[in-house]
Order: C-alpha cells, then sequence, then structure tokens
C-alpha cells in the first residue's frame, strides 16, 4: 500500500542512505522467545529512510511493528542483517556504543509522551540535550522549538497541566531537541482525538522535513496516512509496499 500527499524532502530517495544520510535496514532477522515458542518477529526486512522522509508503518498486531522500532533504535540486536544510520552499522556496536547512539542520534516519541512529571516543558527539553551530552548550540534552541511545535506559552507547565496532545508536541520536541538523525515514533495517536490526532501527525510530517530527520512511525490510525511520504505494511515479520 502507497499513499503520498506531501512531497519528501528533495533529497529523498536520490540516493542510497549511506551516501545521503538516513536509516537503512537490511536484510534483518529477528526470532524471539525459545524452543517451540520461538517467534520469527522480522523476516528479512529491508527498509530505506532518507533524511527528511515520513515513512509509516501499519500492520496488524504481533506482525513485528514494534521489533522493528525496537531494532532501528539500536533497542534489541538482530539475528542477521545491519541497520545503518548516516553509514553506520548501529546494529554490532558495543552496549555503550549503542546507547550513545540512542541518545546522541536517536529520537523516540512514544504513545502519550513519557514526559517526566516533575519537569516543566521547557526543562524537558533541556534535560534531554544535557543527557545527551549536548549545548542548546549542539542542537535546536529548546525554547525556539517549543515555540515551533505551539508550545511557547506552555514552556512553564507540568506534564500534569498539560492536554494529551499537548504533551505529546512537548514529546516530539524532546524527541527533536538533540537533532538525531532518526525519529522513531510508535503510536503517537493511540490517546488522542480524530482532530487531535490529525494535528499531531502533520506536525511530525512538518518538523521531519524541516528537521531533515528520517522518521519512522508505526500506526493503526489509518486516518493520518494522507501525511506521510511513504506508508509501508507489515505482516508476519515481513514488510511491503
Ligand atoms: N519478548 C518476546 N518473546 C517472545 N515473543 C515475542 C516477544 N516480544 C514480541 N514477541 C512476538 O513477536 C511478534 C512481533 O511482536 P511485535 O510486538 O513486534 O508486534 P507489533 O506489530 O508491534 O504488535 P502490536 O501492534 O500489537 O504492538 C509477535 O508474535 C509477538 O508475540
Amino acid at each position: 500500500m502507497t499513499t503520498r500527499s506531501t512531497s519528501p524532502h528533495p533529497d529523498s530517495r536520490r540516493a542510497g542512505a549511506q551516501e545521503r544520510g538516513g536509516l537503512l535496514v537490511e536484510g534483518v532477522t529477528l526470532s524471539l522467545g525459545d524452543g517451540d515458542a520461538t517467534v520469527t518477529a522480522l523476516d528479512d526486512v529491508d527498509l530505506d529512510v532518507a533524511s527528511g522522509e515520513f515513512v509509516a508503518i501499519v500492520g496488524p498486531s504481533g506482525s513485528g511493528k514494534s521489533s522493528l522500532l525496537a531494532v532501528a533504535g539500536a533497542l534489541t540486536t538482530p539475528d542477521t542483517g545491519r541497520v545503518l544510520l548516516d553509514g553506520v552499522d548501529i546494529s554490532r556496536a558495543s552496549s555503550r556504543e549503542k546507547a550513545r547512539h540512542r541518545r546522541e542520534r536517536i529520537g523516540f516519541v512514544f504513545q502519550s509522551g513519557n514526559l517526566i512529571p516533575a519537569l516543566t516543558a521547557l526543562d524537558q527539553l533541556r534535560f534531554a540535550l544535557d543527557v545527551a551530552g549536548k549545548r542548546a548550540g549542539d542542537g535546536h534552541d529548546p525554547r525556539e522549538l517549543l515555540d515551533r511545535v505551539g508550545m511557547g506559552h506552555r514552556a512553564g507547565h507540568r506534564p500534569h497541566q498539560l492536554s494529551g496532545g499537548e504533551r505529546q508536541r512537548v514529546g516530539i520536541a524532546r524527541a527533536l531537541v538533540t537533532r538525531p538523525a532518526v525519529l522513531l515514533v510508535d503510536e503517537p495517536t493511540a490517546a488522542l482525538d480524530r482532530a487531535r490526532s490529525d494535528d499531531i501527525v502533520k506536525l511530525l510530517a512538518h518538523e521531519t522535513h524541516e528537521s531533515a530527520v528520517a522518521t519512522i512511525m508505526v500506526t493503526h490510525d489509518h486516518d493520518v496516512l494522507g501525511h506521510c511520504d511513504r506508508v509501508l505494511s507489515m505482516v508476519d515479520g515481513r514488510l511491503s509496499e
């Protein structure tokens, strides 16, 4: 299935991910469980997402979508294959190196924002920069980015003082503040109504193109797919157009 409504970044898919930046998953296989209970979660998966390209992955429950995000985010090591981030194979790196890639090069956005309860919106972004060992000058300016996602007026609010959509906006800004190469987004609209879901995915599309990040979004929400540059389907661990 392929849906296209917004144009991909001009540099998208002109060359391989190794040459022009982005994420390249090559021949990845992953088995989970033991003995008779072994499941092939990913079955020879190839995926090439350019910098500035917004790719959605849909598929039934248990088809392997979360497993693919985990492998792309250096959280799980595949049995075979490679995951290249701007041309560097992160799948075979040491645990320490993988943790560094996650902090510095990979942004994660979860279902409900996953913000730290005690921190204001602005401090969520500052904290992410600190953890990545970056200063504001190495990444996006936290205030400017909060403005960009429409949350400048809520900079001093803590998560419990924000709506679900606002928490998700802060979560997106926090994931982008370090200027990651890859943005991995897991069901960002699961807790939102129709209009807010649309706004959030539009924002993800805009920021993907603006920040030239390679974004993969897993979703069950077919109503938002029109904002994505490409839509791929996952069935039984296999990915197809
Ligand atoms: N830790 C585990 N041990 C054994 N099998 C697992 C484990 N985690 C996931 N699986 C299996 O791997 C397959 C892929 O799971 P995965 O979570 O990637 O699917 P999904 O498409 O993200 O599903 P959902 O949409 O329900 O989140 C499923 O059959 C699942 O039961």
